[in-house]
């Protein structure tokens, strides 16, 4: 449960999420750290970090679905997790959730009905928002892996969610569909007004994203724009610009080595 009382809640307008002090303890181990970010409205937030720094547990803990949750998280105004939230989040996981038996209009009209996001025309717009329309009639069940996670994405379009949260959307994926799929999500951002988290750790993509969350073991190492961090640090790249970051952390860890760049 948040405890409201321990931060100031000072989430401003253009912020879709704001974060203060936000820790998650998960089988005795502290894996989410008294993090403090802001994900602003309609933009792209990438959320890197290296496999099992804690990007899963944030995402979660941002939907509302993490146990154990301290400190202040509030999401579009609301606190974390509150039932008024959930028309308005659209998460996608990992794991692909869809019936293998139903064809990917079947899925998008099913779930349509079950999400009350029956909108006349956004099952059709979900299919070809994710690049689907030609297999609208084949079964999940024969699609690959990048595809049925596409049909995932298409189904948390359905509802046209402001806040989409995607659990590193683009693995598995080939080179022209990962452009694609980055091409969408600026469309989403530009044209729909959408906020996405979306979480990476293939550091490449960072560039493609307007601002940044740089992860390393259940801390924030640093928050900016993608300029900004390059900038701050004197790194040609963000890889390098993370490494950097790594490695001035490491002489002031375990206190505070949180850097907000812009
Ligand atoms: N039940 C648990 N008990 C203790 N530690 C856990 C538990 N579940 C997860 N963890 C740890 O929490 C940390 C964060 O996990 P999380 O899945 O959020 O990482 P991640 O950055 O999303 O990783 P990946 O990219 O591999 O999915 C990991 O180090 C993991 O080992």
């Amino acid at each position: 449960m948040m405890n409201k009382a321990e931060e100031p809640r000072e989430p401003g307008p253009g912020s879709a999420v704001h974060a203060s002090g936000l820790t998650v303890v998960r089988g005795g181990r502290t894996v989410l750290d008294a993090l403090q970010f802001t994900v602003p409205r309609g933009e792209i937030t990438g959320l890197l970090g290296p496999s099992g720094c804690g990007k899963s547990t944030l995402m979660r803990a941002v939907v509302g679905t993490q146990a154990a949750v301290t400190g202040t998280l509030d999401v579009l105004g609301l606190p974390a997790g509150h039932r008024d939230l959930r028309p308005r989040i659209g998460y996608v996981t990992q794991a692909a959730s869809v019936y293998l038996d139903l064809t990917v209009r079947q899925n998008l009209a099913y779930f349509a009905a079950v999400l009350g996001g029956d909108a006349p025309g956004h099952v059709e717009r979900a299919i070809a928002d994710v690049d689907l329309t030609s297999h609208a009639t084949a079964l999940a069940g024969n699609l690959s892996g990048g595809q049925l996670n596409r049909v995932s994405l298409a189904v948390a379009l359905l509802g046209t969610p402001e806040l989409l949260v995607l659990d590193e959307p683009t693995v598995g994926l080939d080179p022209v569909l990962r452009r694609d799929l980055w091409e969408l999500f600026h469309r989403l951002a530009a044209e729909r007004g959408a906020t996405l988290l979306v979480s990476s750790h293939v550091m490449d993509e960072a560039e493609r994203c307007h601002r940044l969350l740089l992860m390393r073991e259940g801390r924030i190492l640093a928050q900016g724009a993608p300029d900004a961090l390059r900038a701050r640090t004197g790194a040609p790249t963000v890889e390098d610009a993370f490494l950097r970051l790594v490695d001035e952390a490491a002489g002031k860890f375990p206190h505070q080595a949180e850097e907000n760049v812009r």
